[in-house]
């Protein structure tokens, strides 16, 4: 379990953490989320005692981080694929790891099978691709058994194949009952990757949902074209709906199917030209969620001229 309890990171003038206070249970993977420069680093960083809040407090498993006697036992992160120095072997990595944190390399064996990487365990890390270091930084985070495990964008940058492992690694972790924190600014990336997700913005607290109650907010509606839009908004609107209207004259209708709409105006006597149920993605609701949020947002007025 990890809790955050009004935690607060300051920069000089930047506040770029802004009295957060949530709880990341075991059992299930979460996902925390938020554009670019929302906080999400730095928050992980003060959950693994690499940074001093401000104010508040970041409790691992109930405590400080700089309170754990044994910290690979409790939390293990990766919060750079590139840790490992590229001139050792994997098995040397994790092996001094091990050796300084009072673990067997008899473990060290056990997360290299773990992760996949037994068969190359004595290769420079040098030579490793992105997604065989992220394999390797899980291993390390593994060593001591943690019962919650912090993963700084482990996505970030890998291939489907890479991805895809990742995600049933997550999953295994936490059906063991191990608390799962990952990062990452893509929501694509964390809708089929995590059960929880904790949206940040500007430091604070956008969301705290899950996937599925995510899902159902989507905001389903149904375009409609007609030459008699006056006639046919009254008819839908009868239905229950809320109908606005387009620039082009067509109509948005929200709470109301296309079959529906469809036979009201057949019964009404109204011509319908077209009939086009929309819904949003995930990525869709999240963007919403955090467009006032996003630090640097792209233009593309310079590229459309
Ligand atoms: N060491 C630092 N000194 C000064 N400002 C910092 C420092 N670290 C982070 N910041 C600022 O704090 C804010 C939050 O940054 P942070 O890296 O935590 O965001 P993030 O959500 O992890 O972003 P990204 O997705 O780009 O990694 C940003 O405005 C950033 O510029």
């Amino acid at each position: 379990m990890i809790e955050l309890v009004e935690l607060t990171k300051r920069y000089g003038s930047t506040l770029a953490v802004d009295g957060l206070s949530f709880e990341v249970r075991p059992g299930v993977v979460t996902g925390f989320l938020g554009p670019n420069g929302a906080g999400k680093s730095t928050t992980m960083r003060m959950m693994l005692g690499l940074h001093r809040p401000t104010s508040g407090r970041a409790l691992v498993g109930g405590r400080r981080y700089d309170e754990i006697r044994h910290p690979l036992h409790e939390v293990g992160a990766v919060l750079d694929a590139d840790a490992a120095h590229p001139g050792r072997t994997a098995f040397v990595h994790l092996a001094c790891l091990a050796r300084s944190n009072g673990i067997s390399r008899a473990r060290v064996h056990t997360v290299l099978e773990q992760v996949g990487l037994s068969n190359v365990a004595d290769k420079r890390v040098g030579g490793f691709s992105l997604g065989m270091r992220q394999r390797l930084g899980i291993a390390g985070a593994l060593l001591g058994d943690p019962g919650v495990v912090i993963l700084d964008e482990p996505v970030n940058g890998l291939d489907a194949a890479g991805i895809r492992w990742i995600r049933s690694t997550l999953r295994a972790l936490a059906a063991q009952g191990r608390t799962v924190l990952l990062s990452s600014h893509l929501m694509s990336e964390m809708a089929v990757t995590v059960d929880r997700v904790l949206i940040i913005g500007k430091g604070r607290l956008i969301e705290d949902t899950s996937v599925a109650e995510m899902r159902d907010r989507f905001e389903r509606d149904v375009l409609v074209r007609t030459p008699r839009a006056a006639a046919l908004t009254t008819v839908i609107t009868r239905l229950g709906a809320t109908v606005t209207t387009t620039g082009d004259g067509d109509l948005i209708a929200v709470g109301v199917d296309a079959p529906a709409i469809g036979d009201a105006a057949a019964a009404a006597g109204i011509p319908v030209h077209g009939l086009t149920p929309r819904s949003a993605t995930l990525e869709d609701v999240y963007l919403q969620m955090t467009d006032e949020a996003a630090e640097y947002r792209a233009s593309t007025e310079g590229i459309a001229r």
